[in-house]
């Protein structure tokens, strides 16, 4: 996947040196946008293998309107379990957003079904839009959003294409889970809309390489980008309520072996 090495070579020939939040420091730059095409290939890294179960898991947990780290942990994820409090509570982070975002009068608003329901009644509107970016409610989140909004696009040929606006970006750890998890997401709109997935369009803010992350991005910059396997999401699925992990089958996905690295909280 060349953008992504490209997105890695920006950084690490353009990038400020700052200090951050977590106090691991990082270099980074403000601006930055990747393109993925949907049509032939699932956008999955080859230079380092990726653990795809944690990637899915975490969508439907989103899906769900779920915020506690429980169901992830049931099915052996753990990436969220460094920010969830002593009952694994994330507060109103993702879930809560997409599905239960709260209105001043009380009401509850799903964005995912919104989000559907538009694209079918009116595929050429310009407000297909889910905002996770909620300021009302950041002090009652674990972390604020970093892959914040989201907009899709219908062309006239019926493919469906998504943008995402990402404020804050661990180009090593976080983007390719970012990557894979929207260009899935993007795929099972398609299929409930009843239109093809097209184009996946990543577009950065804070986009950075943790200072103890550089030998890891060097090590994946010296290999061979490999051909990007393929995903198939079970036909039979009509709503997006109804997938479930084992609707998404990957084919031909030989990776690089995995790279570790610690993560910045
Ligand atoms: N600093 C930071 N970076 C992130 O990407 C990030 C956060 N914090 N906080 C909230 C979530 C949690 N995310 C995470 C957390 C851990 C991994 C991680 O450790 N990935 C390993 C494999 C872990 C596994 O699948 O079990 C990797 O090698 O990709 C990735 C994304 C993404 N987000
Ligand atoms: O999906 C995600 C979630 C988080 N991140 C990264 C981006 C930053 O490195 C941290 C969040 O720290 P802030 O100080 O709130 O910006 O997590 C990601 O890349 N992808």
């Amino acid at each position: 996947m060349k953008q992504y090495l490209d997105l890695l070579k920006l950084v690490l020939e353009n990038g400020d040196e700052r200090k951050d939040r977590t106090g691991v420091g990082t270099i980074g730059v403000f601006g930055a946008q990747a393109r993925f095409d949907l049509r032939e290939s699932f956008p999955l890294l080859t230079t380092k293998k990726l653990h795809l179960r944690s990637i899915i898991y975490e969508l439907l947990w989103f899906l769900k309107g779920d915020t506690n780290i429980k169901y992830l942990n049931d099915n052996r994820v753990t990436i969220w379990d460094e920010w969830a409090d002593k009952n694994g509570d994330l507060g109103r982070i993702y879930g809560a957003q997409w599905t239960d975002w709260r209105t001043p009068d009380g009401g509850s608003i799903n964005q995912i079904k919104n989000l559907i329901d538009g694209i079918k009644k009116d595929p050429f509107g310009r407000r297909h839009i889910v905002s996770a970016w909620n300021p009302g409610e950041i002090k009652k989140m674990a972390l604020p959003p970093c892959h914040a909004l989201f907009q899709f696009y219908v062309s006239p040929d019926g493919g469906l294409s998504c943008q995402l606006y990402q404020r804050s970006a661990d180009l090593f750890l976080g983007v390719p889970f970012n990557i894979a998890s929207y260009a899935m997401l993007t795929m099972m709109v398609a299929q409930v809309c009843g239109l093809k997935p097209k184009e996946f369009v990543h577009t950065f803010g804070d986009l950075h390489i943790y200072k103890n992350h550089l030998e890891q991005v060097k090590l994946q910059l010296s290999r061979e980008p490999r051909s990007l396997p393929l995903m198939k999401l079970n036909p039979e699925r009509k709503n997006i309520e109804d997938f479930v992990f084992e609707d998404f089958v990957l084919e031909g996905y030989d990776p690089h072996p995995t790279i570790k690295a610690p993560i910045a909280v």
